[in-house]
């Protein structure tokens, strides 16, 4: 479904004073390939600052790979004019750690979710029946009252933001959903909720997503396949469970090791 053969992204940035020529270049991304298949999970883990988010950035076509192949159901991304990528950016669709900040505070939930569908399907922005049962099949579907369709982000608790969040993400058909840190900033009892409700998602939609987490107990919980980045490289990949019972790599032990109890446990 994706997949993505020795990316790299690197930055230009200058070296020293205002006035120098010197480039130094920071190799964010450095030569990724992966592949996701229809209706996988995959656990993307790694410290702060190892590349994830550009990686997903590079993938989602906001920032241009410097170099490297990214195929999305057979169509290469990286080789189609502005115009062209742009045609695909439906397709991927974010959640975020902060549904707050992902959110118009100004925007009724029918309005953000509606905004969302009709960006897929246009012709329902003159059908308000249907696009009202697009929005209640949306809202019941991620655990959502519709009866709340006209009240706005600030009216619902933090996990329930995340389900708007969530079903906004889901709005415009993507094939492929990024969730960079989702339950993060949620209480560890809302957590399972939300990442239960991202594994009904999965059974039921097939979706297929990738899932960002520095917490590796929630990756567990939820990824077919992890992969382990480390300075802009994939140090290791692998079924869940092979990953955790038996790492390869002496970053990814590190990683296991700053979490005893998952030891224990495996
Ligand atoms: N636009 C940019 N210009 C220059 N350097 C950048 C740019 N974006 C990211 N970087 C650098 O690339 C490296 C990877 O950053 P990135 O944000 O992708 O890491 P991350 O793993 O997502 O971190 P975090 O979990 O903190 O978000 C960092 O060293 C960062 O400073």
């Amino acid at each position: 479904m994706l997949e993505l053969k020795d990316v790299k992204t690197h930055f230009p940035i200058k070296k020293g004073l205002i006035f120098t020529k010197q480039v130094d270049t920071v190799k964010a991304v450095n030569g990724v390939t992966l592949s996701i298949a229809d209706g996988e999970i995959l656990g993307l883990v790694g410290e702060s600052g190892c590349g994830k988010s550009t990686l997903s950035r590079t993938i989602m076509q906001l920032i241009p790979a410097t170099e490297g192949e990214i195929t999305l159901e057979d169509i290469n991304l990286t080789s189609l004019r502005k115009n062209e990528v742009r045609k695909h950016r439906l397709d991927f669709q974010m959640i975020f750690q902060d549904p707050y900040a992902s959110l118009n505070p100004r925007m009724t939930v029918f309005s953000t979710l509606s905004e969302a569908i009709t960006q897929r399907h246009p012709k329902l922005r003159k059908n308000k029946t249907k696009l009202t049962e697009a929005v209640i099949t949306l809202m019941e579907r991620c655990g959502l009252d519709p009866s709340f369709m006209q009240k706005y982000p600030h009216e619902f608790s933090g996990g329930q933001r995340q389900r708007i969040a969530i079903a906004r993400a889901l709005a415009p058909e993507p094939k492929l959903i990024i969730a960079d840190e989702p339950v993060s900033a949620l209480d560890v009892s809302i957590q399972s909720q939300i990442l239960n409700l991202l594994l009904d998602l999965r059974r039921d939609l097939n979706l297929t997503m990738i899932f960002i987490s520095h917490d590796l107990s929630v990756v567990r919980y939820l990824a077919d396949n992890i992969a382990v980045m480390h300075k802009g490289e994939i140090v290791e990949y692998g079924d869940s469970e092979r990953v955790f019972n038996q790492p390869e790599h002496a970053y990814t032990k590190r990683l296991l090791e700053a979490i005893p109890h998952l030891l224990t446990e495996a």
